[in-house]
């Protein structure tokens, strides 16, 4: 786990978002212990999977108020891109990374995760995605931004088999496997989070990214 230092750290940003909140909407959690628990902890959920990747970038896609990106960047100290295609919610996140002086290490960016190909094609170690999709549109979206060995760590609140099974049919069409499942209750004893990673083991069988929304609109089936 972190140092108390970094956990004061991760409470200040939280607090900050949580004031930020009150003018525009980065998330419907206001209570400041229910938010500790699902914005810190449960970011938090994900850190051996992503202390588990080689070195190098890390990623939060569909960062939204920099959860469970921020708490992650702290406590493994890598350097963080968040993503969120919500321009007013990545300013006030990087108004907030600028006040902490994290962003030398914590930056924003304003794109579709379907656009950051074009700059960042291969270049995360690892990337995370929680409330983002289902399994099937984040492997794809994330194959083409991941190095080969790279990892993708999915946090999910229910996880259906069928979920799972979709993910599973098409992981191969875009050079991703999956290669752990854990599951973990917080600890207020009853919210329960999977985890599930996924590695980049090698060049995706179809061109990607495909057309903005589709990943997410029309997800990959299995092709024979
Ligand atoms: C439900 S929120 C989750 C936010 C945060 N990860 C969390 O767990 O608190 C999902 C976020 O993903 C963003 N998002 C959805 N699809 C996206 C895409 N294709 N590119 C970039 N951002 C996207 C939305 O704008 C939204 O802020």
């Amino acid at each position: 786990m972190a140092d108390d230092q970094t956990m004061s750290l991760m409470q200040c940003y939280l607090a900050s978002i949580l004031e930020a909140n009150k003018v525009t909407n980065l998330t419907r959690i206001t209570d400041g212990e229910q938010a500790r628990l699902l914005h810190i902890e449960d970011s938090l959920v994900g850190l051996p999977e992503v202390n588990e990747a080689p070195d190098g970038l890390y990623g939060d896609l569909g960062s939204g108020g920099g959860f469970p990106g921020v708490p992650l960047a702290l406590a493994t100290g890598r350097t963080t891109l968040l993503v969120d295609s919500v321009k007013k919610k990545m300013a006030i996140v990087q108004s907030v990374l600028d006040d902490l002086l994290l962003s030398e290490q914590i930056s924003t960016s304003s794109e579709r995760i379907e656009d950051l190909p074009l700059e960042y094609k291969e270049k995360f170690a690892v990337l995370t995605a929680r409330a983002l999709s289902k399994l099937v549109s984040l492997i794809e979206l994330a194959s083409p931004l991941l190095k080969k060995g790279g990892r993708l760590v999915c946090y999910k609140a229910q996880l259906s088999s069928e979920e799972l099974d979709e993910a599973l049919a098409v992981q191969d069409l875009v050079g991703m496997r999956m290669i752990s499942q854990r599951e973990i209750c917080l600890s207020d004893g009853e919210t329960m989070r999977t985890i599930v990673v996924f590695e980049k083991v090698g060049k995706s069988r179809i061109k990607l990214p495909r057309r903005i929304g589709l990943a997410q609109k029309q997800p990959l089936r299995p092709r024979n």
